[in-house]
């Protein structure tokens, strides 16, 4: 939906160095809930990380899907009812071969641009956790339902002494608001489906058995939104952002890596790694 000079800068700074393992479909199944709706599942045990190879099969399988004209919406769902999404694979920056490092930053980078610009209407179905990166990834979607009790949402950075990028935290300022996204942010809070949805991280919380018919019921309402107006709302509200980043990818790479590669954060990294390990 975006102008066909950004997809084609955003296609062309994909990794595509020969040391990159294809995109593989094995962590992601794509189904059809109707002629126009499309279900992306992520199928990735034990927690639906996202390594480099998940996220290049994820904007792969969200571009392919995009690329059917039928096709208007998208539900976005894991395959476990526990773990929506860990987020990003902690493990990928943990001793990272530099290369690697700044191909699985782009990749990253990759499932905003596939998923935020979509020019489908797409719903994200939660009924696990969904820290960080899993957050992210449902703030991507335009309209989240989520298992009250006992799952918990929220961008968690802080608490593990690192920052999300301007990219993404924007996405959280926007749904969320500004006071809501600094007290969320500064304590790094992990929200219950309820709490997220008294501060609009969520748009609606039900118990676990009603959240994926609940969530099926709402894209197939939004798949007969009249696509054009929509791409184009959706447009119009999220271009800049998008644009922004392509302006400065390389940029964010750069911040990403050095951040990463920091002796520090590396001590930090592997500390986390290891104490999720031992749990
Ligand atoms: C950390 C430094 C990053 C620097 C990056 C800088 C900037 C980027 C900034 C922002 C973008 C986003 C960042 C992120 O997403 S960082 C990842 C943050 N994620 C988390 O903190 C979640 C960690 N996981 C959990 O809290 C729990 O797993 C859970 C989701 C609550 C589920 O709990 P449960 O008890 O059901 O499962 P386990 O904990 O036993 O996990 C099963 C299995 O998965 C492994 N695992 C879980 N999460 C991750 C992960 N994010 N990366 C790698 N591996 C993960 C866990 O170790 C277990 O493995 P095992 O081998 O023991 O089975």
């Amino acid at each position: 939906m975006f102008s066909t000079a950004a997809r084609a800068l955003a296609s062309r700074s994909l990794p595509r160095a020969p040391s990159i393992l294809p995109p593989s479909r094995s962590m992601l199944t794509v189904s059809r809930l109707s002629p126009s709706v499309a279900e992306l599942t992520l199928d990735k045990a034990p927690a639906n990380t996202l390594s480099l190879e998940m996220a290049l099969a994820f904007s792969a399988a969200v571009s392919e899907i995009e690329a059917d004209p039928s096709v208007t919406a998208l539900l976005l769902r894991s395959s476990s009812t526990k773990i929506f999404s860990a987020g990003l694979d902690i493990s990928e920056m943990s001793g990272p071969e530099p290369a690697r490092l700044a191909d699985f930053w782009r990749a990253i980078q990759g499932t905003y641009l596939s998923l935020y610009s979509s020019r489908l209407a797409t719903v994200a179905c939660i009924e696990g956790h969904a820290p960080a990166g899993g957050c992210l990834l449902s703030l991507m979607a335009d309209y989240r339902i989520m298992t009250g009790g006992g799952p918990r949402i929220g961008l968690n950075e802080t608490a593990l002494g690192i920052a999300a990028p301007y990219w993404l935290k924007d996405m959280f300022v926007e749904t969320v608001g500004r006071r809501n996204a600094e007290l969320a942010l500064l304590k790094g809070t992990l929200f219950t489906g309820e709490e997220a949805l008294a501060v609009g991280l969520v748009d609606e919380v039900l118990p676990l058995e009603e959240v994926y018919p609940r969530a099926k019921e709402e894209v197939l309402k939004l798949a007969r939104i009249p696509a054009k107006g929509r791409a184009e709302t959706k447009r119009l509200l999220r271009g800049a952002a998008v644009d922004e980043l392509l302006a400065g990818r390389e940029a964010d790479v750069a911040w990403f890596t050095e951040f990463v590669l920091e002796e520090g954060t590396q001590k930090g990294i592997k500390a986390y790694l290891d104490s999720l390990k031992k749990k």
